[in-house]
């Protein structure tokens, strides 16, 4: 479990990214995190492995204060995965995922090896492993970035924005994979994104923030699409332009569902 209690970041410059922020993250589930561009997503996110410091109150992983906790060695064991991928250039995709592991004391052979496993968890093939990262795909740099995230075997992966850049097919697949991966491997997910529909997809718990780090609301897709905070959420996912409601109709004895514009959006399974 991930708790922040009253937390505040405010940067040298004055800007108040993060105001008296409060949250659960529960484990072994996908919390996401959503917002607007500057409204503290990724300030959040780097405070939870300390890449940044909280100008006050406590971030508790299960239930130790995280400020007395050796930064270097906390990332180490905690998975981050970032929007461009963040590999080493000159490093070869194996050794890309291996790094921590050997940061970790792990025998290079052993990480290796490891490596190799993990890149058949993320759903690449092995002959990837002695390319570099320039010779990836943006998909497949992005399935790399999650193989060198989990490569340390952490409880918990943080996920910035991972698919804001590649395209609508390949994103479909990697938050297939996330979903796959969450489920089989059971680690605590902490996933930022602007886009609404990915939180809903991804997430067991939605948070949706506003400027400052502040809570517009927290619940299950479910829950806050029934019952939206107020009129900003009604907003942000879309409820007052009905973009959510769907009906059912019969084509060919079977049910569809569609939106509102008459567009299908799946079968309903009987
Ligand atoms: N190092 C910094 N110094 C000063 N202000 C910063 C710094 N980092 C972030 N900020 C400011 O803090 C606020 C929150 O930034 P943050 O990056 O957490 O937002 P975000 O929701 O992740 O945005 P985006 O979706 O655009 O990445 C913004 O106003 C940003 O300009």
């Amino acid at each position: 479990m991930i708790e922040f209690r009253s937390v505040t970041k405010q940067f040298p410059d004055g800007t108040v990214a993060v105001e008296n922020f409060d949250l659960v993250i529960p484990p072994r589930k996908t919390t996401v995190l959503v917002g607007s561009s500057g409204c503290g997503k990724t300030t959040l996110l780097r405070m939870i492995n300390r890449m940044i410091d909280p100008t006050s109150g406590a971030i508790l992983i299960d239930g130790e204060d995280t400020s007395s906790l050796e930064p270097v060695k906390l990332r180490r064991r905690i998975g981050y995965v970032m929007q461009n991928s963040g590999l080493l250039p000159h490093r070869k995709v194996i050794d890309n995922v291996a790094t921590v592991p050997v940061l970790n004391g792990v025998a290079k052979r052993d990480a290796r090896a490891h490596a190799l496993e993990l890149l058949d968890t993320v759903g690449l093939d092995r002959s990837l492993a002695d390319k570099y990262p320039r010779q990836l795909s943006g998909g497949q740099q992005q399935r790399v970035g999650v193989a060198r995230g989990l490569a340390a075997d952490p409880n918990i992966l943080l996920m910035d924005e991972p698919f804001g850049a590649v395209d609508p097919i390949v994103r479909a697949e990697l938050q297939q994979e996330t979903i796959r991966l969450q489920e089989g491997l059971g680690k605590t997910v902490v996933f930022v994104t602007h886009d609404i529909d990915e939180a809903f997809l991804l997430g067991h718990q939605v948070v949706i923030l506003q400027k400052g780090g502040h809570i517009a609301q927290v619940g299950t897709p479910a829950e806050i699409l029934a019952e939206p905070a107020d009129d900003f959420v009604a907003s942000f996912v879309g409820a007052d332009k009905g973009k959510r409601k769907l009906r059912i109709e019969k084509v060919g004895g079977r049910d569809i569902v569609v939106d509102e514009a008459g567009t299908p959006t799946g079968v309903l399974q009987s």
